[in-house]
């Protein structure tokens, strides 16, 4: 058997121009959808992923800010800017670039942002409020995965889902919006004895471990679906996921690429989400009547 290829570069273009159209409707109302972006110190990967966010916000009409900070910064200076930003009515959603450097908490860093404002959906508000079933944010990598696999038409409804990568920004979440849908999650981690045992059981098996060519094709089950959330620059330069898509392409069903897979996606989503914080403020915002 040969895979299908999900094409998540093409259905992150479609996600973008359907949030451009509804910025044009938005902006009809006074209010342009405004992310911040802030970065700390000048990891090059992490330079890329924000020029990318940027022109993706720009092309779709969203206004958007890059704070770049010294690698130096206090974690209190840090704390102010992101302080700054929950208080500025241009500005719907914060994403501070993770990983932060050296020994910053990055967990009170993000508790810091307004959960109405946590468009990475990784503040614990958030997470409760995914767990309980009443999602705000959904986190990108995630909810993109979730747009793929509608877009495929893969039902979850009954499925057996299997998630490797137990990470509170990919895997955990993962777990929970797939479980909304209907599936019975497993979700492996770093420990989990006999992996091929588990992932060889997955209709849906999704991929987040940052190891380059982890999953094989003998631990996929013939016809499974196989996302790879990896991203990893091999030795020549070129970037690899987490899956070998060589072997496994010879035995999933469909599978998504490395690059062009999960990583526009993720971006698309980003952009999904402060749309919508965006139209949240416009449900809120009652301008003055005009003459008073
Ligand atoms: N607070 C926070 N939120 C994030 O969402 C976040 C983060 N920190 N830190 C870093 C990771 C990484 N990330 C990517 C997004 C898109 C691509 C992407 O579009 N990748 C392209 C290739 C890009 C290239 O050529 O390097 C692709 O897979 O086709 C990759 C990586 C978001 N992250």
């Amino acid at each position: 058997m040969t895979a299908s290829i999900i094409d998540g570069k093409a259905l992150s273009d479609a996600v973008k121009a359907d949030v451009a159209k509804r910025v044009q409707e938005l902006k009809t109302t006074g209010i342009v959808p405004g992310l911040a972006v802030v970065l700390v110190g000048e990891d090059p990967a992490s330079q890329v992923y924000v020029r990318n966010k940027a022109a993706a916000c720009e092309k779709a009409g969203l206004h958007s800010r890059v704070v770049r900070l010294d690698a130096d910064i206090s974690e209190q200076e840090l704390l102010d800017v992101v302080h700054q930003l929950n208080d500025d009515d241009e500005i719907d959603g914060i994403l501070v670039q993770l990983p932060l450097p050296r020994d910053m908490d990055s967990a009170r860093v993000i508790e810091t942002i307004a959960a109405a404002k946590d468009v990475d959906g990784f503040h614990i508000s958030n997470a409760g409020l995914l767990m309980t079933g009443r999602p705000l944010f959904r986190p990108c990598t995630p909810y993109g995965i979730m747009k793929m696999l509608e877009s495929e038409n893969v039902s979850l409804w009954g499925a057996e889902a299997v998630i490797v990568g137990a990470s509170n920004i990919v895997g955990k979440p993962m777990a929970m919006l797939m479980l909304a849908a209907g599936a019975t999650v497993t979700l492996c981690n770093s420990k989990t004895r006999d992996l091929g045992a588990q992932t060889r059981r997955a209709d849906v098996l999704v991929v987040a471990t940052g190891k380059p060519g982890m999953v094989t094709g003998d631990m996929i089950k013939p016809g499974a679906v196989v996302i790879d959330v990896g991203i990893n620059r091999n030795d020549d330069g070129k970037l690899v996921g987490d899956v070998d898509f060589a072997s496994a392409s010879q035995v999933a069903g469909a599978i998504t690429p490395v690059p062009g897979g999960v990583g526009p996606m993720t971006i698309a989503m980003l952009l999904v989400n402060t749309l919508e914080a965006a139209e949240r403020r416009a449900a809120h915002h009652h301008p003055a009547p005009v003459g008073l």
